[in-house]
């Protein structure tokens, strides 16, 4: 709803919808009666407009979009008034003034903002448009250029950039209320006309302007069809008379909003939401947990992820100590760190003096003594059981007694690592994923003996330092790897039968990942995969050679281990699954000798090999993966399958207007997606993924929709 209130003639009107005053159909109504009240009334000298609470508005209720259409009054008729009145008309901006709240904002004839404000339309976000004007009235007072780069990256912009563009008219240091009604009073008196934006006029850009915007808009946001309609629709601002503009905007919107990509990534929207609202089994939970301050932080290794993890950590302003275990080794790490900071002020992506202030709060060490007072250790050492042990059970005599110890281990298990301290509900995994700088996924472990204090403050701090922080249980590999491995082994099953790995990555990177599983590969190195393999399978007691097909009954495929036999290592040695000119080059070229050795290593097996579509590579790789996040649920490893599609997405890139896995098995129908893996599990019963999973057979039953899952998980703990 909409409060009215006339405060010595000037009509105050508060968006009335906590927490983000999201425009739901009641404040639009609420807006719509206010304004008609304010202009009805002859005291009322002009009107100010503001959000209660922290924030002026979000924009339109995400929640109103799907299924039933928007009731009206819409923003457009809600703000109609706004835009006609001769009473001038003030935004008080204090938060977020986003999407249909900046577009209500735009409606008005002034807009002042704290110097915290934002504004932004992140609808691209949401698999939308700004449906309300935004895309024929922000050109009208920006400009083309301007407004294109905002409504394209939906990028929430600050207080100031906003006053240079023109969207703010000026920043205020008061209660934002009060301002508000003293910058109404002050233009009392002054012609409305030319802060009318419908009445203005959008320079022509040329068209040569938007060709250049569809090549870039489709390579940056490859496989997004939003920021294509917003580009459709402000190059119509530049083409059509206002109303026809207005008209061929709300069409693009309606295209948009009934889309399977709008419905996914609004999804996504609020699955990350919910992922972040952890729960233990037992009970405790993300209201009831607080987490303990972390103003220091230690971590041990620096290699990929430990440097990595130390400059996520310095970079949000909390004094680390590195720790390596000889100078050689920290010299190294340090460099990458400096070498990573220069990057990101090459890149614009911070200031040359934000990257000292960083560097700054790093203190480096050969001494785990040295980390005797900081209030959190990450441990990055190699992925070695005995090794992590020892380390911490040094720390837990080094550590002061509230210090929280993290491993990143990407495998091993969190019990096992407490069990050497004596603090074993203060010790928890935080799994980084490499490149440890940029991807955003942070999968925090809880063990068996974690308390909720400690999982609160890795959860905080995964926030903090700008991740989107999952929890998990402890199992082998966890959630993301758990999944991968299925994948990852359908992919190469695949290969001997017939698929090329660069038809496979093409399947991939067509359907919307960022990288196809081979290229991926080839980045991380083969010789990882290739002593993991052969560590594992020597923990129990098998050795691994190029010629094993079945181990303990079950398929395998090494073909990998015959390309690391061949020096062949991935990117690090210039030819992995591709060739890459180079050592460190990163462009991929399918290269005929790999396909030799596929063809080589399937005559030695004597394997068939067959013609496969793009359509069984994603099923195969896709459905394998899913099967096994069902178990993950099932084992209760995850509360609930939004964690599993959040890790996909920020873990691996899977591409937000697919939503996710579990929402793809949903979108599929869970009883065709069982009926697919009952029958990969008859073709291929020497593969344990495809042991359908019996959560899955008990939903496929049901046909309840994904956000339903949850309650039919826990009243029937017993699958
Ligand atoms: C605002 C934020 C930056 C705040 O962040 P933070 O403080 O971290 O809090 P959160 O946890 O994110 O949020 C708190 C709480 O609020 C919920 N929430 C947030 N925003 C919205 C929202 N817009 N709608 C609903 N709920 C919202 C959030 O989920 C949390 O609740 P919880 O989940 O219970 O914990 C951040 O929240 C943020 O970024 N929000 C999203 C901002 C955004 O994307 N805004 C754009 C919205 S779309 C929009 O405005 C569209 C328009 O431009 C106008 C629409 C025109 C309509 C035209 C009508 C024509 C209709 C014809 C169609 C016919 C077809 C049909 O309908 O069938
Ligand atoms: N590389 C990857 O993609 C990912 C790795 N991980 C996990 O992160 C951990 C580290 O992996 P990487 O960074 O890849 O390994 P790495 O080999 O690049 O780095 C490990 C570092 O630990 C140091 N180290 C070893 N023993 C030490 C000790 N006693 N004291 C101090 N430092 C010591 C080494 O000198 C080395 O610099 C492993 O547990 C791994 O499984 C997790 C996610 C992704």
């Amino acid at each position: 709803m909409a409060n009215y209130r006339n405060k010595g003639g000037v009509a105050v009107i508060e968006l009335n919808n906590p927490p983000v005053n999201a425009l739901s159909f009641e404040v639009r109504s609420g807006l719509m009666n206010a304004l008609k009240r304010a202009h009805d009334d002859k005291d009322v000298k002009c009107i100010v407009i503001h959000g209660k609470g922290k924030n002026f508005s979000a924009g339109a209720d995400i929640k109103e979009f799907g299924g039933t259409k928007q009731q009206k009054p819409w923003i457009t008729d809600a703000c109609r008034l706004a835009d006609e009145s001769s009473k001038p008309v003030v935004a008080a901006i204090a938060g977020t003034a986003l999407g249909g709240g900046l577009e209500v904002a735009l409606f008005c004839h002034y807009r002042i903002g704290t110097p915290s404000c934002r504004v932004g339309f992140p609808e691209v976000q949401i698999g939308v448009l700004p449906g309300a004007g935004g895309t024929q009235r922000l050109p009208r007072l920006i400009g083309v250029k301007h407004s294109i780069d905002m409504i394209t990256s939906g990028r929430h912009v600050m207080a100031e950039e906003a006053l240079k563009l023109g969207i703010l008219d000026k920043i205020v240091t008061d209660d934002i209320i009060e301002e508000g009604i003293q910058f109404a009073k002050s233009v009392v008196g002054i012609d409305v006309g030319g802060r009318i934006l419908r009445n203005r006029k959008v320079e022509d850009a040329g068209s040569k302007v938007f060709d250049d915007e569809i090549s870039r808009v489709k390579k940056k946001y490859k496989g997004y069809i939003a920021p294509l309609f917003c580009l459709k629709a402000i190059q119509a601002s530049m083409q059509l008379p206002y109303d026809a503009g207005m008209e061929q905007e709300l069409k693009l919107f309606q295209q948009l909003v009934s889309s399977g990509q709008a419905k996914a990534q609004q999804y996504t929207f609020f699955a990350e939401r919910i992922s972040a609202r952890w729960q233990l089994p037992s009970g405790a939970n993300s209201q009831t947990a607080s987490p303990l301050p972390v103003k220091t932080a230690g971590v041990i290794g620096a290699g990929t992820m430990g440097a990595g993890i130390a400059l996520c950590l310095i970079t949000s302003g909390i004094p680390t100590v590195l720790v390596e275990q000889d100078q050689k080794f920290l010299e190294k790490g340090v460099k990458t760190v400096e070498g990573d900071l220069r990057g990101s002020v090459a890149l614009k992506k911070m200031t040359a003096e934000q990257a000292n202030k960083a560097i700054s709060v790093l203190k480096t060490s050969v001494n785990l003594e040295d980390l005797h007072d900081v209030d959190l250790v990450i441990e990055a050492v190699y992925e070695n059981l005995a090794l992590k042990k020892e380390i911490f059970a040094k720390l837990d005599k080094i550590c002061k007694s509230k210090t929280i110890l993290c491993t990143n281990t990407s495998s091993l298990d969190i019990d096992t690592i407490a069990e050497a301290t004596k603090r074993r509900d203060k010790v928890v995994g935080t799994h980084f994923f490499a490149p440890a700088y940029i991807m955003k996924l942070q999968e925090n472990v809880y063990g068996k003996d974690t308390s909720a204090e400690t999982v609160a403050t890795v959860m905080a701090l995964g926030k903090r330092i700008r991740k989107v922080p999952v929890l998990v249980g402890t199992c082998d590999s966890f959630v993301a790897n758990r999944m991968l491995h299925p994948y990852a082994t359908e992919a190469l099953f695949l290969v001997e039968e017939g698929a090329s790995p660069y038809e496979v990555d093409q399947a991939l990177e067509d359907f919307g990942m960022p990288m196809g599983m081979f290229r991926v590969s080839d980045l991380s190195g083969l010789d990882i995969g290739y002593k993991v393999r052969k560590e594992a399978a020597k923990r129990r007691g098998i050795e691994l050679t190029s010629d094993t097909r079945f181990v303990n009954g079950e398929r395998v495929c090494l073909l990998a281990n015959v390309l690391v036999e061949k020096g062949r290592l991935g990117i690090k040695s210039g030819k992995g699954w591709y060739n890459y000119g180079s050592p460190g080059k990163r462009e991929a070229t399918p290269d005929p000798e790999v396909l030799d050795t596929i063809e080589e290593y399937c005559r030695k097996y004597d394997i068939k090999k067959r013609k496969i579509s793009s359509q069984e590579i994603l099923e195969r790789m896709q459905l394998a993966m899913i099967n096994e996040g069902f178990k993950i649920l099932e084992e209760g490893i995850v509360s609930k399958p939004e964690d599993i599609d959040i890790i996909w997405i920020y873990g691996f890139g899977w591409p937000k207007y697919m939503g996710g896995p579990m929402f793809y098995a949903n979108e599929m129908k869970l009883k065709n997606v069982y009926r697919k893996i009952r029958d990969f599990h008859q073709n291929y019963p020497f593969s344990i993924h495809w042991t359908p999973s019996k959560l899955l057979a008990r939903l496929s039953e049901t046909d309840l929709p994904i956000s339903k899952w949850t309650s039919l998980i826990n009243s029937n703990s017993k699958l």
